[in-house]
């Protein structure tokens, strides 16, 4: 049993207690096991109640019938207990233990059962954090070589590299995802099938084998056909998901170094009709983070072509295409002539921009503005080798975020999140959101809160080495794209009149545009099910 299984078990038995008193036995095992995972609480110092609750729910010794002469029995009387059950915020009984009896304090169901759902998220990320699956993916994995399905009693079975044999791939599934023209729409590609519709008993009529898959004849009567390769990605290893669906590709982690020969593509080319060169931008924006476009007309009009030739640009509260000085004609710091240290943009959206792109498109009367690149998954990388608690803190302590400064908005996300942050089904570093000015609350403990601070420190301070900053003068006719979820950007302060172009465009926009282009929709629409 899972260690959130056992707090489960051991906290809910209390929060519901049967009218007869008890504690239901745990096993010795699970006891272990929660005892095991709990006892270094990474994360679940995040909830200190939560923690609080489990400590002492982990101090637990084998329960105890409450009726222990010894122990001034503060639980309810049965009658009263009986009272209890189902009342909204039941009284927990006392835990019996071999060194003290501990009382609960009245917990309310709700923020408990809230907490114990975070437990499960904590747990799964916890788990990534402490047994170090989460990293930064420069080298997409070898994709494991596909064993041909077989059929075993009717069932079809896919290998998988996990558990190392064949498994079989249930009905409902297969069924479910039935490519016929019947079962998915032909143009929108939508499911046409109503998926609750197909009989949970159902079951295979036959099989017939042809020399690139398996037709089958269910038994309520309708006809699918699966390729062996369809069939086979079915159970594909974890760390193969995703590449097609999020179009991973090698990573070129860069330092300093990437200013003798930077990615760059011609701004003529990407103009033409054809698509290579979009795709060769796009390749080298997923490979480095970032590439220029040159020889690019100095106008607003070209660089907002430049943007709308990989996808349409976002709307925020800036607006669409920028074109923006020092004016505060938004209120924020952008607008100014100050210094921006290293950030990544947006950390105050849920869904901070995939790409951004910045024209100087002329400074006059004044100097400075020079920019600055840093590729944060390089620097996530050194320390990943370097420091594996920060790098975990920075990947598990959500933060938040707060755009205020226009007079009728103050934007913040749904929800915090990790300054790295990882996929959780491949534990792969995902993004990064690094903004100092616009951090808002920090979800932990304030009592706990030196340690993120530290943390935080180590990861600004490699941030600002000079082998990690890429200094660059921009310059009219230089078009810079940047992987805003990888690549920090900044500038240095700067006087006289500094005109920049740009936009923002979605990460979804701009990775559908780049797989694509990449793969071509008839293998993405393969792996719509499958990664
Ligand atoms: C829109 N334009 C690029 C001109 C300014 C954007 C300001 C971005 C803000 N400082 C942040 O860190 O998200
Ligand atoms: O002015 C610049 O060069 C960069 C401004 C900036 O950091 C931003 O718009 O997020």
């Amino acid at each position: 049993m899972s260690s959130s299984k056992a707090i489960h078990q051991v906290l809910l038995a209390r929060l519901f207690p049967i009218p007869k008193i008890g504690t239901p036995k745990i096993d010795a095992e699970s006891l272990r096991s929660f005892r095991q995972a709990f006892r270094r609480p990474k994360s679940i110092a995040a909830y200190p109640s939560l923690s609080r609750s489990i400590s002492s729910a982990a101090d637990v010794g084998e329960p105890r019938s409450n009726s222990d002469p010894r122990e001034p029995s503060r639980t309810p009387t049965a009658s009263k207990q009986a009272k209890n059950v189902g009342s909204s915020t039941p009284k927990l009984g006392h835990i019996g233990a071999h060194s003290q009896s501990l009382m609960f304090e009245r917990v309310d169901i709700k923020k408990l059962t809230k907490q114990l759902r975070k437990v499960d998220v904590v747990d799964r990320r916890l788990r990534q954090v402490l047994d170090g699956s989460l990293k930064v993916m420069t080298t997409t994995p070898p994709a494991y070589p596909p064993k041909k399905p077989r059929i075993h009693e009717k069932m079809i079975q896919a290998y998988s590299p996990t558990a190392h044999e064949f498994v079989n791939v249930p009905n409902i599934w297969l069924r479910d995802n039935c490519q016929c023209s019947s079962c998915v729409h032909e143009i929108t590609k939508q499911r046409l099938l109503d998926t609750f519709q197909i009989p949970q008993d159902l079951d295979v009529d036959s099989h017939e084998r042809d020399a690139t898959g398996i037709k089958v004849k269910w038994s309520d009567g309708h006809e699918s056909y699966y390729t062996d390769d369809f069939i086979a990605k079915s159970a594909s290893l974890t760390e193969n998901k995703g590449i097609v669906r999020q179009a991973i590709t090698n990573l070129h982690l860069w330092g300093v170094e990437v200013s003798e020969n930077p990615p760059t593509v011609p701004y003529p080319q990407l103009m033409s009709q054809e698509s290579k060169p979009l795709l060769q931008l796009l390749q080298q924006i997923r490979r480095y983070g970032f590439c220029y476009i040159d020889s690019t007309p100095a106008t607003p009009e070209a660089t907002k072509f430049v943007l709308e030739r990989i996808s349409f640009i976002r709307l925020t509260h800036y607006g669409g295409f920028y074109d923006f000085t020092a004016d505060l004609a938004s209120k924020d710091t952008a607008y100014t002539n100050i210094a921006l240290e290293a950030h990544t943009d947006n950390t105050y959206f849920s869904d901070p921009a995939g790409l951004q792109a910045f024209h100087l498109l002329s400074h006059t009367d004044g100097e400075g503005g020079a920019s600055l690149l840093v590729d944060g998954f390089k620097v996530a990388n050194d320390l990943y080798h370097e420091d594996r608690d920060v790098y975990n803190i920075l990947s598990s302590v959500n933060i938040h975020a707060h755009a205020s400064g226009n007079e009728d908005i103050s934007i913040q996300p749904y929800k915090g999140f990790p300054t790295l942050n990882h996929d959780q089904q491949t534990g792969y570093l995902l993004q990064v959101r690094w903004n100092s000015s616009d951090r808002a609350a920090i979800e932990m403990p304030v009592e706990k809160v030196e340690k993120w601070y530290d943390a935080a420190r180590k990861w600004n301070d490699m941030l600002k080495k000079p082998e990690n900053e890429y200094w660059c003068q921009l310059t009219p006719g230089r078009v810079l794209v940047f992987d805003n979820w990888r690549v920090l950007h900044g500038r240095s302060a700067f006087t006289g009149k500094r005109r920049i172009a740009g936009g923002y465009i979605n990460r979804d926009d701009w990775i559908s545009k780049f797989k694509m282009l990449h793969y071509g929709r008839e293998k993405v629409l393969k792996h719509l099910t499958v990664d």
